[in-house]
């Protein structure tokens, strides 16, 4: 069974008199610095010479310092730059300036479960990963709710760490909605795998394709937009509400026997297969040295694809589409950013 801990399970008073260093303000970053504050911890923000978000973790009211200076100063060290860049910082900027006695903390465990950064012994090294995109993780907490998390400990010098951790969730807001206990190996793969097979790429591809064989097929791209994308969000509102079986309660008997018989035909045995050698690269560390290699080697793959889908007549017709409908917030992106 499942160990989850919630508001009344953590002590927001272990952060009392604590500095907590957030290193990185982008999508977690903001929301754990911002999320934290508001909850009456002490907060540092790390950010590396020249930073982007400098500008406005300032207008918000946070002290920034250099990853080195704030790392100095924090009790508690949470890494939220980019998975491909922690190892170099951690050796660089983190690990000479770390407390002896501090904890250090991650939202992902990718670069422990793959090796790419050893702690030394002494310090706790914990995580407290959201199950949210980051920018959710605020605007969540913000309307009085939180998203749930994942806590693990990789090593408990204090023999407080997950006490200590779970009051960090409880600081971001996590310990609103759960945070179940796991190890390092069982978030980073299963993050991995739903991210790669459902959230980000499978449900990508799902919506690219459905748009694209409306449109081959004559119909207008307007329409395909609003059938594959937009109302995604609208089924799977009802998901997050009542399930699966809210959704079928919701929509009409047609569509749950549409439901039925043609899902089974898109997302086949061999779909599945596709998602056990995903799992696979996952578990035996191919899929992490493969994206490892490609950041070393300047990420061209990476960035071909970024431009391809940028580029994709359905996100030409959505940002129109959009703009005519503020009540949805429409967000513009730079994508070289
Ligand atoms: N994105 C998400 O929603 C989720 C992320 N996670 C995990 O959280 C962690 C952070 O991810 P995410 O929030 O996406 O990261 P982002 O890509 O949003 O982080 C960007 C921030 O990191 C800074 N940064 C980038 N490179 C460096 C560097 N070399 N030195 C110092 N600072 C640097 C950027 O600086 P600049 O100001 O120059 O832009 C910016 O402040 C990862 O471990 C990720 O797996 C976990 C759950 C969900
Ligand atoms: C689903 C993608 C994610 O794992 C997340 C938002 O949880 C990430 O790495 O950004
Ligand atoms: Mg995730
Ligand atoms: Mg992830």
């Amino acid at each position: 069974m499942a160990k989850l801990y919630y508001d009344n399970d953590a002590d927001l008073g272990r952060l009392a008199g604590k500095t907590v260093a957030i290193i990185g303000y982008g999508s977690q970053g903001h929301a754990h610095a911002l999320n934290l504050k508001d909850s009456g911890v002490q907060v540092v923000v790390g950010l590396h010479e020249g930073s982007k978000s400098k500008a406005k973790a300032e207008a918000a009211g946070l002290q920034v310092l250099s990853v080195g200076e704030a790392t100095k100063a924090a009790d508690v060290v949470m890494v939220l730059v980019p998975d491909t860049t922690q190892a170099q910082l951690y050796s660089d900027e983190i690990a000479p300036n770390l407390k002896p006695n501090a904890t250090l903390m991650f939202a992902h465990g990718f670069n422990i479960r793959y090796g790419q950064i050893v702690p030394p012994a002494g310090v706790d090294v914990s995580l407290i990963a959201p199950k949210s995109p980051g920018h959710r993780v605020r605007e969540v907490f913000e309307h009085g709710g939180g998203v749930p998390g994942l806590v693990a400990v990789y090593q408990d010098a204090s023999g407080e760490a997950l006490q200590n951790a779970l009051a960090y969730g409880k600081g971001i807001g996590c310990a609103r909605a759960g945070v179940l206990e796991t190890t390092f190996a069982e978030e980073t793969e299963t993050d991995l795998f739903g991210e790669q097979a459902i959230l980000c790429g499978g449900v990508s591809a799902l919506v690219k394709a459905g748009f694209e064989t409306l449109v081959e097929a004559g119909y207008q791209p307007e329409v395909a937009y609003f059938e594959c994308m937009h109302e995604l969000k609208l089924i799977v509102d009802l998901f997050y509400q009542g399930g699966l079986s809210y959704m079928r309660y919701s929509v009409s008997d047609t569509a749950e026997w549409g439901d039925y018989i043609a899902g089974p035909r898109v997302v086949t045995s061999e779909t599945k297969a596709a998602m056990k050698l995903l799992l696979e690269e996952i578990q035996n560390g191919a899929f992490a040295e493969d994206w490892i290699e490609e950041n070393h080697t300047g990420r061209a793959r990476f960035n071909k694809y970024r431009s391809t889908d940028v580029g994709h007549q359905i996100e030409h017709v959505g940002r129109e589409l959009r703009s005519m409908m503020p009540f949805v917030n429409p967000k513009e992106i730079n994508p070289g950013s």
